[in-house]
């Protein structure tokens, strides 16, 4: 594997090579988490599920959620409409060009992606009228350092006017999915079990729909996506690829599972006793490959520190407390996916994430 040099600029060792050594692992364990989830659950059942979380996070950073509860149905309309939307003309897309977007909402091209990556996305965040826990149509506050802002969507005209309807039905339901798993995921960290839900209430959950063209045959090895790590605590996805130990360990598509993997804030959050694993995405499928990760993060004013059960006694964290969206560490992570820009704490947050929208996007066929 080529080294993976991390956000900070450090280089990194995979530090689930250990667990891989040991013999800890090697596939993506598949948990249930339906007995977990469901009503009346007992604290048995919570705490068995929690154990299958504590060692997958602990050694391999993935896991397959069986069980979760979402109807598949939900998720192929999305990418229905996710088809319609990228088989448009370059131009039509570009009208939702996320440099247009001060958080970085919309269409993110095949071209000019900042690390020459072969797929092209759709971007949106946190609506409160798509959350059923949060159902009041307060405007979320347009401004990038607070860390909400608004989505942009398709008119509902166009050919994929069905977008933001069919999106919102999924990411409505991995909203109150995700937040019973991040319940179990405090158990499994042997931290109450409501450690997380404060900053749950109104969060900050990304979510992407990318696709990714089938590789040419002349080019196996053609990136989908580079490796790197995932920004937020954890990621409820459809299927990837990922890294352990040197090589990289498939993580193909089971049907009726989510893929989830810890992200980076949960890694700080932990000391690194949950491990935020290096992937990567490489579509050898021949055909077009679509996926809909959304990235949980928690309300951004909400202050990342490690948690002090997470360290033996005497050790101190490795990471600085860092605020997850206000002084832009959500902000500069994706200014340095999505733009390439340099990951630097110091740098004023307006110039880290300021678009230069004089800088053209040049088309590929
Ligand atoms: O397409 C996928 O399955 C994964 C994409 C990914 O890793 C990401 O967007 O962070
Ligand atoms: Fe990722």
């Amino acid at each position: 594997m080529s080294k993976f040099v991390d956000y900070t600029g450090k280089e990194r060792a995979i530090r689930s090579a250990k667990g891989r050594a040991a013999g800890a692992f090697d596939e993506v364990p598949v948990i249930d988490i339906r007995p977990a989830i469901a009503e009346g659950a007992s604290d048995e059942a919570r705490a068995a599920v929690a154990a299958q979380i504590k060692h997958a996070g602990e050694n391999v950073g993935f896991m397959y959620l069986a069980g979760h509860g979402i109807p598949e149905e939900v998720q192929l309309k999305a990418f229905q409409q996710a088809r319609l939307f990228f088989e448009q003309d370059l131009g039509a897309k570009r009208q939702l060009d996320f440099k247009k977007s001060p958080v970085f909402r919309g269409y993110e091209g095949l071209a000019g992606n900042a690390q020459g990556d072969r797929k092209e996305a759709f971007n949106w965040g946190y609506e409160p009228s798509a959350d059923p826990l949060n159902p009041s149509n307060e405007d979320v506050v347009e401004d990038a350092t607070a860390g909400s802002g608004k989505n942009v969507w398709p008119s509902l005209d166009s050919p994929a006017g069905g977008l933001r309807d069919a999106i919102l039905d999924y990411y409505g339901q991995a909203l109150v999915l995700g937040r019973k798993v991040i319940r179990l995921f405090a158990l499994a960290l042997d931290l109450p079990e409501d450690t997380f839900d404060k900053s749950f209430a109104v969060p900050g959950v990304l979510g992407r729909i990318l696709h990714y063209p089938p590789q040419p045959p002349s080019d196996a090895e053609a990136i989908g996506v580079n490796q790197h790590t995932d920004i937020e605590i954890l990621t409820l996805n459809t299927e990837k690829y990922n890294t352990q130990a040197g090589e990289w360990l498939e993580v193909p598509p089971i049907p009726g599972t989510l893929v989830c993997n810890v992200g980076d804030m949960l890694a700080r959050w932990t000391n690194d006793r949950f491990i935020s694993t290096v992937h990567r995405v490489v579509n050898r499928t021949g055909q077009q490959r679509y996926s809909m990760p959304c990235f949980f993060g928690p309300n951004y004013s909400t202050m990342i520190e490690t948690f002090s059960q997470c360290l033996a006694p005497g050790e101190t964290s490795k990471y600085e407390p860092i605020r997850a969206g206000e002084v832009g560490y959500v902000w500069r992570r994706l200014a340095r996916s999505r733009l390439g820009r340099k990951y630097d704490e110091k740098e004023k947050l307006e110039d880290a994430v300021k678009i230069d929208s004089a800088v053209p996007v040049t088309a590929v066929a």
